[in-house]
C-alpha cells in the first residue's frame, strides 16, 4: 500500500478501501491497517529525519521498499501503543516475507533505535538548534515548514490559533455528508443515517465513521459525500446578490470531479435555473456527467480559460484548481508531496480562469472564486489583484451566509471575503470571494495628441 501510494503516485484514501476489501481483514484489523497507513504517510516527513538521525545516513540512502518498512515501523514506535518489540519484529519479519531478507538486520537496527525514545524525546533533537517559532511548531506537528508558515501568515493577526490549526489538520476529519436540496433535509438525512445535522452547511449532516458508499440515502443519490465548507461555496454561489434578475444561466468553470456541481445543479433545479459545467479533464468531466446525470447540468470538456461559450452568464462559480493545502486532512500523504514551488504556476492558472470568469459572467452577474486553500497568494492577493479593474466590485461574503438559514456567522473574519478553517468550522480550509461585474465605462478615454 505505503509502495503504492509512493510509487504511482496514488492517494491513499483512493487506494485503502479496495486494498483492505481485497485482503479480507475484518472490521478490527481494517481499521489498524488504515490508522497504519494513514499515519504513516501523514507523518512520514517527520519520520524521515528520525529515521535519518538514528541511521546515520539521510533516508535517500536507503533502498525505498527498506524504508517504507521503517517509515511503518517508526510510526507504530512513536505513535502507536503497540509495544516495541512487536513492532520491531513483525518489520523484519515484513523484510523477509517481501524478500527484502537481506535488509532484515537493518531494519532491525534502525528500529531499535528509534525505540530508544519516545515521540516527545525525537522531537527535542530535531529542535534543538531551531528557535523560530512557526519552524518549532511544523516539527512537532509533522508539517512542512513553508505549509505552517503559510498558514501562519493566513490566520495574520489570529496566528495565535496555529497550533490549533495544525493539530486540525493531523485529526481524522467526520465523514460530511450534503443532503440534497429538494430530495431530503438534513434533518431526515440525519434521522435515517444516523448522524448529527452539520453547523457550516444547512444541508449537512456528519457521521462519527463508517462507508458512507454503502448509505441507502447516498446510493439512492438523495444525498452526496462532500465537506460542509465546499456545500456553502456551492450555496453562496447561488445566492450571492445579482443587480438585475437572475437569468438562471449559471455556470461552473471548473468543475471535476463534481461535487459542488452536484449541489449547484439541484439549487438550479429549485430555481428553475440551469448550469454549465466545465472541466478540462475528460475522465474528470465524465464523472461530473454521471454524478449530475438527473439534474439541469451540461457538462462541457473545455478549457476553462477559452470555454468557448457564449457571455452572459448570472453566476459563475470558479472553484479553482490549487495547492489544496486547506484539505490536508483528508489526503494524509499531501503534505509531504506539495512544494512551494507548486504555487506560482498555480497562481497564474487561477488568475487566467479568473479574468474569464470575468468575461463570462454578465454586467451585474457575480463571479464566486473559490479555493480549497488558504495560501494567500492563491486567495486574498488573486483578489485584490482582480478588485483593480474597473469593472469589478468585491461582495461581503459573510453578508451572503448570513442571508442563508442554517449557514455559520461565527468566526468568518473581517471580510469581504470569509476563510474557514477547520480548527474553527470543522470544515476543509476553504476560502470564497464574490465578484460582481459592474457596467465599465463605455467611454473610451479621451487622448491629447
Ligand atoms: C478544485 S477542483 C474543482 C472541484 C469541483 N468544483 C468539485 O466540487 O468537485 C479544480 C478542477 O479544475 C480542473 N481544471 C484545471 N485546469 C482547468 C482549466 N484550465 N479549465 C477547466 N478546468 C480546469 C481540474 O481538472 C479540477 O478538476
Amino acid at each position: 500500500m505505503m509502495t503504492a501510494v509512493r510509487e504511482r503516485a496514488a492517494y491513499a484514501n483512493l487506494l485503502l478501501p479496495s486494498e483492505l476489501r481485497k485482503a479480507r481483514l475484518d472490521t478490527r484489523d481494517a481499521a489498524l491497517a488504515t490508522e497504519l497507513t494513514y499515519g504513516t504517510l501523514r507523518t512520514q516527513g517527520l519520520l524521515d529525519r528520525i529515521i535519518a538521525e538514528a541511521a546515520g545516513r539521510p533516508v535517500e540512502e536507503i533502498d525505498p521498499p527498506v524504508l517504507d518498512l521503517v517509515r511503518l515501523g517508526a510510526y507504530q514506535l512513536l505513535f502507536t501503543r503497540i509495544g516495541a518489540h512487536a513492532a520491531v519484529d513483525t518489520s523484519v519479519e515484513a523484510a523477509r516475507t517481501q524478500g527484502l531478507g537481506r535488509a532484515g538486520a537493518f531494519v532491525n537496527a534502525v528500529l531499535r533505535k528509534v525505540s530508544a525514545q519516545d515521540l516527545d524525546g525525537w522531537v527535542a533533537v530535531l529542535r534543538k538548534d531551531v528557535t523560530d517559532p512557526v519552524a518549532r511548531l511544523a516539527v512537532g506537528t509533522a508539517h512542512p515548514e513553508w505549509i505552517a508558515r503559510a498558514f501562519a501568515e493566513s490566520l495574520g493577526a489570529d496566528a495565535a490559533e496555529l497550533p490549533e490549526l495544525l493539530a486540525a489538520d493531523d485529526a481524522r476529519p467526520k465523514v460530511h455528508l450534503a443532503a440534497l436540496p429538494g430530495a431530503i433535509s438534513a434533518e431526515e438525512l440525519a434521522l435515517v443515517t444516523g448522524g448529527t445535522e452539520g453547523v457550516v452547511s444547512p444541508y449537512a449532516v456528519h457521521l462519527d465513521s463508517g462507508d458512507p458508499g454503502t448509505l441507502e440515502a447516498v446510493r439512492d443519490r438523495l444525498a452526496t459525500v462532500q465537506d460542509e465548507g465546499s456545500q456553502v461555496v456551492a450555496i453562496a454561489a447561488s445566492r450571492a446578490p445579482l443587480v438585475g434578475e437572475d437569468g438562471g444561466r449559471w455556470l461552473d468553470l471548473c468543475a471535476g470531479p463534481g461535487g459542488k456541481a452536484v449541489m449547484l445543479g439541484a439549487l438550479a433545479e429549485i430555481e428553475g435555473a440551469t448550469v454549465t459545467g466545465v472541466e478540462v479533464s475528460e475522465h474528470r468531466a465524465d464523472l461530473v456527467r454521471e454524478a449530475t446525470r438527473d439534474l439541469p447540468v451540461t457538462v462541457l470538456t473545455a478549457d476553462g480559460r477559452d470555454p468557448g461559450l457564449e457571455p452572459g452568464f448570472d453566476r459563475v462559480l470558479l472553484d479553482a484548481p490549487c495547492s489544496g493545502l486547506g484539505a490536508l486532512r483528508r489526503r494524509p500523504e499531501a503534505r509531504w508531496r506539495k512544494t512551494a514551488a507548486d504555487i506560482p504556476g498555480l497562481v497564474v492558472l487561477q488568475r487566467e480562469l479568473l479574468e474569464s470568469a470575468l468575461r463570462l459572467v454578465r454586467p451585474g452577474g457575480v463571479v464566486l472564486y473559490a479555493t480549497c486553500s488558504p495560501h494567500l497568494s492563491e486567495t486574498v492577493s488573486m483578489i485584490r489583484e482582480a478588485n483593480r479593474r474597473d469593472d469589478v466590485e468585491l461582495l461581503d461574503v459573510r453578508e451572503i451566509l448570513e442571508g442563508i438559514d442554517g449557514a455559520a456567522t461565527e468566526g468568518l473574519g473581517d471580510g469581504p471575503w470569509v476563510q474557514l478553517w477547520p480548527h474553527r468550522h470543522g470544515t476543509d480550509a476553504m476560502f470564497m470571494a464574490g465578484l460582481r461585474r459592474v457596467a465599465s465605462d463605455p467611454t473610451p478615454p479621451t487622448r491629447e495628441d
